[in-house]
């Protein structure tokens, strides 16, 4: 479970958010929603900390990893890694027999799971633009995360590139019980795919079921 207490964040005199709090419970499917600037980045930044907060509690299981997938972002032609070097790249190094044994189990397993076995040779720089996406949703399970953060995971795909991938996450989602907090500007993924949103609006952060959601929060 997370769990949010009372959050504050301020960039120097900005307020972005003001005691915040909410809780997203293991195997969750929620969205975090509201307008340009609203402070969604900035949350999932202190989640994974990578951002120091001003005030408040955040309370994660320690031994429960986060994953994250970044908004899509063209490759270039000539980038030097294949598809299944790429996921590989989230793994540590090790020198051990028995856990490069491991580490090739996982990435077997992941490359499956996300359809991507049959193009794991394949340079990740020549892939389409929805099997780059799914080879950094890969590259972010190969590390077995309990929770999974999309970042506009989805934004500038295909309309049916989108729902593949998100009909992938959702698998993932019930079969491996995977908390996935997915940001987004999408009314239509929310609708679909999560089952609670929290709203980011007036520096505060209003949970909410998807059937409340409006376009204009998302404006
Ligand atoms: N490192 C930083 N220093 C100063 N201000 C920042 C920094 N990072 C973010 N901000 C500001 O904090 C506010 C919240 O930004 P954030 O990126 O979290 O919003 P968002 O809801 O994710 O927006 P979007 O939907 O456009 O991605 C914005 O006003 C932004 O300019």
């Amino acid at each position: 479970m997370i769990e949010v207490k009372n959050l504050t964040k301020k960039f120097g005199k900005q307020v972005v958010f003001k005691d915040v709090n909410f809780k997203i419970e293991n195997g969750e499917f929620v969205s975090l929603v509201g307008r340009n600037g609203a402070g969604k980045t900035t949350l999932v930044k202190i989640l994974m900390g990578l951002e120091k907060k001003t005030s408040g509690d955040v309370i994660i299981d320690h031994k429960q990893k986060i994953g994250y997938v970044p908004q899509f972002r063209n490759i270039d032609l000539d980038y030097p890694l294949n598809i299944e070097q790429f996921i590989r790249l989230n793994l540590k190094w090790t020198m051990s027999p028995k856990q490069r044994a491991e580490d090739t189990r996982v990435v077997n397993k992941i490359l499956k799971e996300t359809n991507l076995i049959d193009l794991k040779d394949r340079a990740l720089g020549l892939a389409s633009g929805g099997e780059k996406q799914k080879a950094y949703l890969a590259q972010a399970l190969v590390n077995m995360p309990g929770v999974l953060i999309l970042d506009e995971s989805t934004a500038s795909l295909d309309v049916d590139v989108k729902i593949q991938l998100m009909d992938l996450v959702q698998e993932l989602n019930e079969k491996s019980k995977l908390t996935v907090i997915f940001i987004t500007h999408d009314s239509e993924l929310t609708k679909r795919y999560t089952k609670r949103a929290l709203l980011f609006e007036n520096k505060t952060v209003r949970p909410m079921s998807v059937d409340e959601i409006s376009e204009d929060m998302f404006e």
